[in-house]
Parts: C-alpha cells; structure tokens; sequence
C-alpha cells in the first residue's frame, strides 16, 4: 500500500479552462483522504488524474516515491470504483470479480484465493454464484468494491460510490465502507463525496477544494472545530456556521468584540494590542447559540421555526440592524415563534475572521 505526493498539480482542459492549480498533498499509506468542495470545483478532475484516466497539465504526482505522470492507468497499482457499478449482466459474481485477474494471466488458484478473500471481507460468499440482477443495489455496490479488492490495488479511488442508493442502503453501505477500512488498515483511500456525514465519519482527513485550490486540509473535528477561513467554515456544518459582523475591543488571552447588531461577542481565539479596533466576522455555529437572559452576543425574534423530530431549526429576524442568524436546539420546539430572544455562545466555539481568514491561524 502506498504514500501519494502531489506537488503543484494543476488543470487545464483543452489549453483555456483552467480548473486546478498549485495543488500540494501528502497523502500517507492507510489514510483515508475525502475529497469535499461546491459542484465543479474539480474534486473528480483530481482523483481523476490521480487515476491516470485525465492528463496532468502541470506538476508532479508520485506514488510511493516515482513520478507517475506518465504513467498508464493500469500501472499505477490503482483501484477506481464509480458511482455506477457497471458490472457485467451476464455473469456471476464470482466472475465479475474475477474477471480482471484473468486478463492479468494469474492462476485459476490464486484467483480463487483473491476472490474468495474479497467475498469474505464485504461478506458476498453466498452471493457468489448469482448474476448481478438478483442482488440488491447495496450488493452490487459491494461487489464493485469487491473487483478492486481482488486486484490487491496500492491506492482505491472511490468517485461518490453510494450517490445512487437510497438514504437507508446509502447508511448501511457506508457504515460496510468504514468497517472495509478497518479490516484493510493499510490500505490508502481517496474517496469523493458531496455528503456531508460520509466526509465526517469515514474521513482521517478531508481536503475542502474551492476556487481551484485547497481551502483547507484537515481531519473532520479540525475543520468542524477549527475552520480556517469562512469559506471552510459555512461549507462544513449543516445549517451553515452563521457569521456576523463586529469590531475587536478587548484583546488578550479571549477577545472580546463590540457586534454590530448590539451585544458582545467573547471568543477563546486570543489577540495581542495590535488587534484594538480590527473589523473582524464572528463565526458561531447554530448549534452553539445558546439561549441567555445575561451577555448576549446576538438578539433577534423568532420568525419562523422547522421541527425536524430530533432538532428544531429557529430562523431570527434582525432586531436593531442585526443580521438574520439560524439556530438549532435539540428536540421540538413549537412555543418561540414572535419572541424576542438573547443568545450567547462558549467562547471556545466563537471564531473570529479578518478578511476572510481565521485569527486562530495567524
Ligand atoms: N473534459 C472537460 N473539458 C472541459 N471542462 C471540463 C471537462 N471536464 C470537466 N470540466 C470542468 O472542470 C470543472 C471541474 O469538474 P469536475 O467534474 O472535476 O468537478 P466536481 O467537483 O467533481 O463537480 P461535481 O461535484 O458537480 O461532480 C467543471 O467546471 C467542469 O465543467
């Protein structure tokens, strides 16, 4: 299994559209890496290229140490499994996965050894002798899986493998992903995703990709925690982190921020002297508002409220030029509409932005 080194990669489609540029990653053996960003920012471009399958317009991949630019797809030691599982209809499950090692030339012994193993791992032994039309979607996701397994592959690109099951079969096959990992620990995985919870649970890192670079590269909790700039800040997190706007009037270990809207803002994120007076944006998650009849950092009115069983979404209206904020408070709340509410939240959970970057990163 396998380190990837991409080293100032870039994109340009047909010599004008350029999509990527300066892409710099250091992906190690059994990292699985989740690759997020809006639609289009070039997240399948790039495992793409990783693949072999779209031409490498400028800088270096290297897989285990050798540049493999040039390299064929079918030498890199690398494993694509897609959204479409595209077995073939007309054979068993057993020769679908074996298909591959039979074109390599490898022993009907060895191919039984690799498939049999594969079968045991996603759990497909009693399915072996079926045609893919007896197998549910889940299954045929599986066995997908399982002809890049059977390949033994350095690295396994996956492009948004469970885009096509429903919700239910979407969490049980990604739950089969995450206990796949665990039982091949070596293995390195770039898996591409627009889900928000697959990144969250399955990643040990995720690169956010936006405005044809790296917004940022972390683990879940880092970013969640910890974004660096407020693109990454609304863009994980479901509803997004609410931001709003303030000045810096105490610095020091905390900072303390005079909010625009009426109220203070306290935040963990420390500042020196040189902070006083700094236009910054405050970021607060709407989980994180909390309720208060003390400091408040924002007031607004309840205006409209969606209880969605395990959560109540409350969407603010703006009282004295405030902006409009969403909260989110556990369990169902019908009683809020039209009252006017204080809310603070744990300084450790204030972000605090100038320019469009985190102070915390300075
Ligand atoms: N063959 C091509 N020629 C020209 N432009 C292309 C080509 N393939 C993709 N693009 C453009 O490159 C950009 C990145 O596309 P890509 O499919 O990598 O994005 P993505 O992040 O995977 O998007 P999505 O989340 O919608 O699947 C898009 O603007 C797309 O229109």
């Amino acid at each position: 299994m396998a380190d990837l080194k991409l080293t100032d990669v870039a994109k340009i489609y047909g010599g004008t559209v350029d999509v990527l540029r300066d892409i710099n990653l250091d992906i190690k053996k059994g990292e699985l890496i989740v690759f997020v960003g809006p639609s289009g920012c070039g997240k399948s471009t790039l495992l793409r290229m990783i693949a072999g399958l779209e031409k490498i317009t400028g800088g270096t991949l290297e897989i285990d140490g050798t540049v493999v630019n040039d390299v064929p797809p079918a030498q890199r030691g690398i494993a694509m499994v897609f959204q479409s599982y595209a077995l073939y209809p007309h054979m068993t499950v057993r020769d679908n996965m074996s298909f591959a090692l039979k074109l390599a030339k490898k022993t009907p012994a060895e191919i039984d050894e690799a498939v049999n193993r594969a079968a045991k791992i996603l759990q497909l032994d009693e399915y072996l002798d079926r045609l893919p039309k007896a197998l549910s979607g889940g299954q045929r996701q599986r066995v997908a899986i399982g002809r890049s397994i059977v390949r033994d592959p350095k690295v396994y690109l996956f492009d948004e493998p469970l885009s096509n099951l429903d919700a239910a079969l979407r969490v049980a096959t990604r739950i089969e992903i995450a206990q796949l990992k665990e039982l091949m620990p070596d293995s390195t995985m770039i898996y591409v995703t627009h889900d928000q919870v697959e990144a969250m649970t399955l990643a040990s890192r995720i690169v956010v990709l936006a405005n044809k670079g790296i917004a940022q590269v972390g683990s879940p909790l880092e970013l969640y925690e910890r974004p660096e700039n407020e693109f990454v800040a609304q863009f994980i997190g479901s509803p997004a982190m609410n931001i709003l706007p303030g000045e810096i009037i105490g610095t020091g270990a905390q900072t303390t921020i005079k909010m625009d809207g009426g109220g203070t803002a306290v935040s963990a994120v420390p500042t020196t002297g040189a902070d006083m007076g700094l236009k910054v944006n405050v970021g607060v998650r709407p989980e994180d508002l909390i309720e208060t009849t003390g400091e408040y950092l924002y007031e607004g009115t309840v205006n409209i409220t969606e209880a969605l069983g395990e959560v109540t979404l409350l969407y603010f209206e703006a009282v004295g030029g405030n902006d409009p904020v969403i909260g989110k408070l556990p369990g169902i709340h019908k009683d809020l509409r039209k009252k006017v509410v204080r809310l603070n939240a744990d300084p450790a959970k204030v972000q605090v932005f100038h320019e469009g970057r985190s102070l915390y990163y300075r």
